[in-house]
């Protein structure tokens, strides 16, 4: 069964407000899409990388592969106006059946264990999302006011989310919504069960400038 990984990094950081999309900046002095990547080129499922970048930032990558010396295989494809169309335009590479897993660039700290455990159990389940409990107490909204909810009913939702491509073809057929914020919500509208699997605390999404610091303190090898 053929296995492969598209990393989305289209985006542009809005929240992070820095002069270049997050995904480029350093962690530890080393971009942090390259963590990302090494992570999926290291799972034993040794995944066919798909990699999508915004046409004006292609440049900028080739130039910190060659700083960096960077050299794990990946193909290049264009992103979209949304996540949900970069991801869209990865899937144009798929050309043989197999499992799909489709991660952020933003999240280089996940494992390539939680990454393994992913692809494990999309092959049995037909999908695998990685996901956490939450730990603070929940309140939801609802008609201008708010009410305590059981928080072990909610779980926050990660990447990798990987699916037999038999799932996440179809779906991504259907035409865009707002609601489709992540690969899950587009599969589940396709009429799918969603699996969840284990994900991890800090498998965080960096998303504003804090979380940079604090991806680089959790990345201080542990004596
Ligand atoms: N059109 C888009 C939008 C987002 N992404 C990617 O999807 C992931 C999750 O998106 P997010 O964290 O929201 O990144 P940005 O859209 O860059 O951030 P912001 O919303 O702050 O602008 C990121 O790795 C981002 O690069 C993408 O590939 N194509
Ligand atoms: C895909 C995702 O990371 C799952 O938590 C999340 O939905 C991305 O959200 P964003 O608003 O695009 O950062």
């Amino acid at each position: 069964m053929r296995h492969y990984a598209i990393v989305v990094a289209g985006g542009s950081g809005n929240r992070m407000g820095a002069d270049v999309p997050k995904q480029f900046l350093p962690l530890n002095g080393r971009p942090l899409l390259m963590y990302t990547l090494q992570a999926f080129a290291s799972s034993s499922f040794q995944p066919d990388i798909i990699l999508v970048l915004h046409p004006a930032e292609q440049a900028r990558w080739a130039s910190l592969c060659k700083t960096f010396d960077f050299r794990i295989p990946h193909q290049i494809v264009q992103s979209g106006i949304e996540r949900f169309h970069s991801v869209k335009n990865a899937l144009s590479l798929i050309t043989e059946p197999g499992i799909v897993s489709v991660h952020d660039a933003a999240r280089p700290l996940v494992s390539t264990e939680l990454i393994d455990r992913c692809y494990t159990s999309a092959a049995r389940e037909g999908n695998a999302v990685a996901a956490v409990q939450a730990t603070d107490s929940i309140r939801i909204a609802a008609g201008g006011k708010n009410r305590a909810t059981d928080r072990r009913q909610v779980f926050l939702v990660q990447t990798p989310q990987v699916f037999r491509s038999s799932q996440l073809l179809p779906a991504y057929g259907r035409p865009y919504n707002k609601g489709y914020t992540d690969d899950a919500s587009v599969v589940e509208s396709s009429g799918v069960e969603i699996f969840l699997e284990q994900g991890e605390r800090t498998n965080i999404k960096i998303t504003y400038p804090a979380d940079l610091i604090l991806a680089e303190a959790l990345l201080v090898p542990k004596p």
